[in-house]
């Protein structure tokens, strides 16, 4: 990399305290770093910053765990943050709220500047718009379910009758009721990620942060609390950040994916965009053994329809999978599935195309052209998710 390029990659948008947002927007956030180590704020826009992690340690004794990462959280997505151990997952989602404090770079949350905030407007910020749901779930020990999600009602003025009332529509909510007065070591450790979820839910905020918070749980609890957050993603529309290291839940939760390596973000994009179309090696080798037909959908596998094709054939939506499409045309004894659109024939699906997926040898993975990455999408490249029902409409 030349001199220019690296200045270039790494010089940090000065900071003025306006913030140019997306208004669909929860969270924005540009050319954020943070660097751990001696004069920390000397590396972003330094000769060093774009020295790898083993190097830049060596030279300055500071490691990067965020390094000049840009994107949006849009409203109502999921956005998922993932990556290996130590690639800066935890470190940027606590940037959002400044648990941790950032190097550089700027950072709003509904067009305010986080960066700008004081200490009881960051307070607020933490309690009541973006919480936090942890992989230890923090419960209060002496409090039943009921008390440790109506705790976050207290600080809100509420009647103690008003909070015990809502409380209980969130434990229901979650899944637990009944379980109202049983103290949180009476719990698996799933229901107490549930009671974790109801109590961050009880102060509705405008966004649900979650860092890991089903790595501690055995797979099939892991499974279940997965279809909760779908559920209640579906239900709500509420914005979610999700960190995972697991890419299963990634591709299973996530509306965009931001793939994160040594700090930065390597690709950000839909499921199908990250696996159809991995932006480099490292994400191809990430992806590899995804089963590409339960992630692409039929719209990048179909091909125009011929004449008397409109006519045969079971109807798919544009969204479902490759292997919805597969077990439609499987069942049905045709040679193809119709994929229709609002009642519109939009393309056709036959073997061919549906084994192409299964084999990788067409569709967008086949094809070289890279999904929008972290430089030239962070904030608003990749187009928008499919709605997310993904459902065979015949
Ligand atoms: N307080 C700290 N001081 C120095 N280095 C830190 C500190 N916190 C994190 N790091 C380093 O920053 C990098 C990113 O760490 P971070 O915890 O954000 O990664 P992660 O992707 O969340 O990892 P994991 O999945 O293991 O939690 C790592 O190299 C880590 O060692």
């Amino acid at each position: 990399m030349t001199g220019t390029e690296t200045l270039k990659a790494a010089e940090p948008a000065p900071n003025t305290g306006a913030v140019a947002t997306d208004e669909n927007a929860v969270f924005s956030v540009r050319n954020l770093w943070k660097v751990f180590g001696p004069k920390a704020d000397r590396i972003p826009g330094s000769e060093h910053a774009s020295l790898p992690p083993a190097e830049l340690r060596e030279a300055t004794g500071c490691t990067a765990a965020v390094r000049d990462v840009s994107f949006d959280v849009r409203k109502g997505e999921v956005f998922v943050v993932m990556g290996l151990s130590g690639s800066g997952k935890s470190t940027l989602v606590r940037c959002l709220t400044r648990l941790i404090e950032p190097t550089s770079g700027t950072l709003a949350i509904d067009g305010e500047d986080v960066l700008a905030m004081d200490r009881s407007r960051l307070r607020e910020l933490r309690r009541h718009r973006a919480a936090m749901v942890f992989q230890h779930f923090g419960l209060l020990p002496h409090r039943t379910v009921l008390d440790n999600v109506a705790y976050g009602l207290e600080i809100q003025g509420l009647s103690k009758a008003e909070r015990r009332a809502k409380a209980a529509e969130l434990v229901a909510k979650v899944g637990l009721a009944g379980l109202e007065d049983r103290r949180p070591s009476q719990l698996s450790g799933g229901q107490q990620q549930r009671v974790g979820l109801a109590r961050a839910l009880a102060v509705d905020p405008s966004v649900l942060l979650f860092d890991e918070p089903f790595s501690a749980l055995d797979p099939l609890i892991r499974r279940e609390m997965q279809d909760e957050v779908v559920r209640l993603h579906r239900e709500e529309g509420r914005t979610m950040v999700f960190i995972t290291h697991d890419l299963s839940e990634a591709l299973r939760l996530g509306t965009r994916i931001a793939l994160m390596r040594d700090g930065g973000i390597v690709q950000l994009g839909t499921p199908e965009e990250i696996v159809g179309s991995p932006a480099d090696d490292y994400v191809r080798e990430f992806v590899r053994d995804v089963p590409r037909e339960q992630v692409l959908t039929v719209a990048t596998a179909m091909r125009p329809a011929l004449a008397g094709e409109s006519e045969r054939g079971p109807a798919v939506r544009p969204d479902a999978t490759v292997s919805e499409a597969i077990e439609a045309v499987s069942r049905s004894g045709d040679p193809a599935a119709r994929v229709m659109d609002g009642g519109r024939l939009v393309g056709v699906v036959d073997h061919a195309c549906l084994l192409d997926v299964v084999a990788g040898t067409s569709g967008p993975g086949a094809a070289a052209t890279p999904a929008s990455t972290a430089s030239t999408s962070g904030a608003t490249g990749a187009p928008d998710a499919p709605d997310g029902s993904r459902e065979v409409t015949a």
